[in-house]
Formats: structure tokens, sequence, C-alpha cells
């Protein structure tokens, strides 16, 4: 019969062993010039490691140099933050490659970047068009179909909302100051971690369930935005002169996205927005229980 006083010390001594694991989990190595050091360090990690890590988080790229690719990395920290494991996918025009990584990811981030090309909403340029990659419009069109066929959960961030809003039937603003001017600045020069301007989140939504209800001060770098939103989606956030700043999937799909920028937020602190992140975590692990069994 165990009474309760070993009960008592073997809850306790569970309880350690949990916040150890979950401790030497986050382990990071920092900065080591000895290579005995270094591979001491990375042994000293617990064998488990990988299994008390979340899910997968793949995470799309800007084309970079030649033929390269490379997304900023307070996108990576912010998956790393909120308990996922990211990883970058190449910018390529493989289908076959794309499709083998979505095989293998729980999630996907759609980052910021250039202009969408305007032909992918029958439109033609205006002259206040700005820099154009076809390649990564064709890339980050084929993320989105491949991963909605797959049901993955995504999140887009700035040209993410701007080229899923595309990808599903709607059309961009062009040029926000010559064909939407307001008094409202779009393009900050203050460091991406700085809120400039405000957005109403709509009451009900999932983006006000994981943020709450309200107002918020969010970055902005973009000079682009939602003109027709795509059908099956529901606009969730919007700045004081009505420009879109949020939106989410209706029903089937499960798609988030905004215009701002949390992770820039996320790096300088902010923790409500790393719920953005938490909440792509929760999908992801979602799906992997459900989908990827
Ligand atoms: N070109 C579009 C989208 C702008 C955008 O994604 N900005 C962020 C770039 C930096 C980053 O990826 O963090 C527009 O101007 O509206």
């Amino acid at each position: 019969m165990i009474d309760m006083e070993t009960k008592k010390i073997k809850f306790i001594a569970v309880f350690i062993c949990f916040h150890l694991v979950a401790l030497v989990a986050n382990a990071q190595i920092g900065v080591v010039t000895d290579l005995q050091k270094l591979h001491a360090k990375i042994d000293s990690c617990s064998a488990n490691l990988s299994r008390s890590r979340g899910p997968v988080i793949g995470v799309s790229a800007y084309q970079h140099g030649e033929g390269g690719s490379s997304v900023p990395g307070t996108y990576i920290n912010a998956v790393i933050k909120a308990g996922g494991t990211p990883v970058v996918i190449p910018v390529t025009d493989n289908v076959g490659v794309i499709s083998h990584i979505l095989n293998e990811v729980d999630g996907l981030v759609l980052v910021g970047g250039e202009d969408v090309n305007p032909s992918f909403y029958k439109e033609q340029p205006v002259a206040e068009l700005e820099k154009v990659d076809s390649i990564r419009d064709v890339y980050d069109l084929t993320l989105i179909k491949l991963a909605t066929d797959r049901k993955l959960p995504i999140l887009g961030i700035c040209r993410g909302e701007q080229i899923i809003n595309v990808a599903f039937g709607g059309t961009l603003y062009q040029d926000l100051p010559t064909q939407n001017s307001s008094t409202v600045q779009h393009r900050q020069t203050l460091p991406r971690e700085v809120g400039t301007h405000n957005v109403s989140v709509v009451s009900g939504s999932e983006l006000a369930r994981i943020l709450g209800p309200g107002n918020f001060m969010v970055n902005t770098f973009h000079h682009q935005a939602i003109k027709d939103l795509a059908p099956g989606f529901t606009v969730t956030a919007q700045a004081d002169d009505g420009v879109v700043e949020g939106i989410e999937s209706l029903k089937k799909l499960n798609i988030l996205a905004v215009q701002w920028h949390p992770e820039g937020l996320v790096n300088g602190g902010d923790t409500v927005m790393l719920n953005i992140f938490k909440d792509l975590v929760h999908r992801a692990t979602t799906y992997k229980k459900q989908e990827r069994k």
C-alpha cells in the first residue's frame, strides 16, 4: 500500500523532471569556438529533444541572389517562441519538391515580399506598381494550392495575406496612396518592433479569439492591400481608414492572415501578437494528430 507521503514525493519528482525536460528542450548552444566543447554541449541535450519540440511549420522564402532563398530571422524566431519547429521552404517551381516538403509539415507561414503580378487578378499594371518577382508569385501560389489541397493550417503575413486573397479570386489595390488615399500611413519608417497605426479586430472572429476583441497598434510596411475580398473569406481586422488588415477563411479551409507583421512585434517582446503564432502551432498540432496519423 503506497502511503500519501510516497505519492507526494513521486508527484514532485515527476513535476521536476517535466520542467527539466522543458528547459532542455529549449536548450540553445550559443557561441562556442572549441569543437570538443561544442560536441559536449550537443550531447548534453537530451536525446529525446526532437520529441519535445512542437509541430513542423513550413516557412516560405524570398528569392535571394543567384537562385537562393532567404527569410528574415524574425519569422523563424516567432515560430520557435510559439513552440513550433520551422523549416524554410526553398523558392522553386519544382512542384514535386514543394509537394514532398508539404507532405512532411504540419502548418505553413507565407511571409512578406514583393508586389503580386496584377495579371493574377486580371488587371493591367499601374505606374506605381513596384517590384514583381514572377517566380516568387508562382512559388507562393503553388504552396497555397498544394497546402489547401492537404487542408494544412496556413498563416499569411503582409504579402502572404495579399496573395492568399488573389489565390482565391480576390483583387488588390496596386497602390494605396494613389488608389485609396487616406491619412493613415501604411508604410512606417520606425523599426518593425513598433506599432504605428490602429487596427480594429472584428468581434466573433478567430482573430478576436486569439488576440482578444478591440483595438491594437500594429506595425506596417505595405503600399498594396486587399480591394475585393475573395469568396469564402471574411474580414477580421481593419485600419481606421477601412483598409483590410486581417482575413480568415470560412468553414472548410484553415487559413488566417494579417496585413501587419506580428513577428516584428514579437521580436520586440509583444506577447499578445505571439498568440497569432501560438494559434498556428495549435492548429498544426491538431492537423498532425488528425490528418497525419
Ligand atoms: N509588396 C506588398 C507586400 C509588402 C510586404 O510584404 N512587406 C514586408 C516586407 C518585409 C518582410 O517580409 O518582412 C506591398 O507593398 O503591399
